[in-house]
């Protein structure tokens, strides 16, 4: 590092170990602690260093990229605030730090591609010359990963920066956030932001990617703030933009499968597919008993679509919801985060799976949108016409279902609430009623 300043593992988890447990992205147990098991310097002067780190918590490497400062000079300025020390060497989140920011960004336009030491990083460019940048800080929303805006000096060809986001959570393998939009934006697709680079990481033989950049869409607001901002005063039209969406749905699931080809729906695929299902329906049970009555009717829903003719099987988005689909200003729908569900392991989420799952995810978020709404005291009856207005609107822009696809939609929609079930008794028990209550829905008339 530094002028020669090294630190050991345990010096950096002793300094850190509070810091890291406590933030948005550890999804490890505290008590298993923090071990610093590998380290690649990005950038490194007279006194201030960024490096990148692996730390295992347990079963799970995290992406922990840190700026060293050493010395009162070094400081000057700093807007934020450090996460640690050792001694005089004070310790920043690389992603919240000026230095930091800029190292990482020097990444992607710095032609690295190591060829040794234990923890090898190499950047792989697509649009490596972009204009100066004026200004970077971090992204402030709740998000899983981390995510630095730049700000250019001029825009780039209408760009007016990048947002460049480090994966937290590592797992060995191509991340699906970048291999799709890198391949969908390849391909001419406006439906994606377009693609900057991304730097991969390599260990242990793992390898995978730890950052993305693409372009910044300025002023633009998520589908689910644009829909429940106008539901919650009380507009309850059925906008034509949601047509739009489904529309632009459709085009992304044409395009992936241009791009990565498509699989016929075997036996054993289907297999696999509704055990994934069977097995969810069961954790989802376990969270909410309240729903242990319908485990039958539950049953029988995804049994009856086993017989039922399947599309070919192909790479989708895989979480698909409002908050993943971006209104950009003079654009329109814009889609992000392909990583796939966060509950489900990276080698489920890269399997070809039925592109209706993301249909599912989308009208899902309707009713949760309609759900919001209630909650918030809103119209009830208002709500749910809304939700049947919108659910029809998008599903005409998607295009025609066929009667077997029909009921492959209904088991996925079925699929997708008890997913939700286990994700908010995990994570928001406030809003676990939203989902147990459509699946209740799904059955009241039985
Ligand atoms: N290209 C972009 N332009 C503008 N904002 C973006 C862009 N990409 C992401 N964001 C914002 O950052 C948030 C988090 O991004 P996302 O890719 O979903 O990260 P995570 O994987 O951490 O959940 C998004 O909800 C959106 O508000
Ligand atoms: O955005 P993530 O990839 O982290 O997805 C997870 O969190 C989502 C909530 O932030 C969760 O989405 C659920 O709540 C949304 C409203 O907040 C709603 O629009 C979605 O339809 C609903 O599924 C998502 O399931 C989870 O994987």
């Amino acid at each position: 590092m530094m002028g020669g300043w090294t630190a050991t593992p345990t010096e950096l988890a002793e300094a850190t170990g509070r810091w890291l447990t406590s933030t948005r992205w550890f999804t490890g147990d505290p008590s298993d602690g923090v071990v610093f098991t590998h380290a690649s310097p990005i950038e490194s002067s007279q006194n201030v260093s960024t490096v990148m780190f692996l730390v295992r918590s347990g079963e799970l490497t995290f992406c922990v990229p840190l700026t060293f400062r050493e010395g009162p000079d070094s400081r000057e300025g700093i807007g934020s605030q450090p996460i640690g020390n050792i001694g005089q060497v004070q310790m920043w989140d690389a992603t919240d730090d000026v230095d930091g920011q800029r190292a990482l960004l020097n990444l992607l336009s710095a032609d690295r591609d190591d060829q040794a030491g234990a923890f090898r990083l190499s950047a792989r460019p697509i649009r490596s010359n972009f204009p100066a940048v004026a200004s970077s800080h971090r992204l402030t929303s709740e998000q899983s990963n981390t995510s630095i805006i730049y700000r250019f000096v001029d825009p780039d060809d209408g760009a007016a920066g990048i947002i460049l986001k480090v994966f937290r959570v590592l797992s060995d393998g191509a991340n699906p956030d970048v291999e799709l939009q890198q391949a969908l934006d390849a391909a001419g697709s406006h439906a994606v932001p377009r693609q900057y680079g991304s730097v991969r990481g390599a260990w242990d033989g793992n390898q995978t990617d730890v950052a993305v950049a693409q372009e910044f869409l300025v002023g633009a607001l998520d589908a689910w703030q644009v829909i429940t901002g106008a539901l919650a005063a009380g507009n309850f039209e059925v906008s034509d933009e949601i047509r739009g969406l489904g529309s632009l749905t459709a085009q992304i699931h044409r395009d992936l499968a241009t791009a990565f080809g498509t699989a016929t729906a075997s036996d054993d695929a289907r297999e696999q597919l509704v055990g994934q299902w069977r097995n969810r329906a069961n954790r989802a049970l376990a969270d909410a008993p309240q729903l242990d009555q319908y485990r039958e009717a539950i049953d029988s829903v995804f049994a009856s679509v086993s017989s039922v003719q399947w599309p070919p099987l192909q790479r989708i988005h895989g979480d698909y919801h409002l908050g993943q689909v971006l209104h950009v200003p003079d654009r329109g729908w814009v889609a992000l985060d392909f990583e796939g569900e966060p509950l489900r392991p990276l080698s489920e989420r890269v399997q070809p799976d039925l592109a209706l799952r993301d249909v599912a995810g989308i009208l899902r978020s309707f009713d949760y949108a309609a759900g919001t709404t209630v909650r918030q005291g809103g119209d009830s009856q208002a709500a749910a016409s809304w939700y049947e207005g919108a659910r029809d609107a998008f599903l005409a822009g998607y295009g025609e279902l066929s009667e077997s696809e029909e009921a492959l939609l209904e088991a996925l929609m079925l699929d997708k609430a008890l997913y939700e079930v286990s994700y908010e008794s995990a994570s928001r028990p406030d809003w676990i009623d939203i989902p147990v209550g459509a699946v209740r829905r799904q059955f009241a008339s039985e």
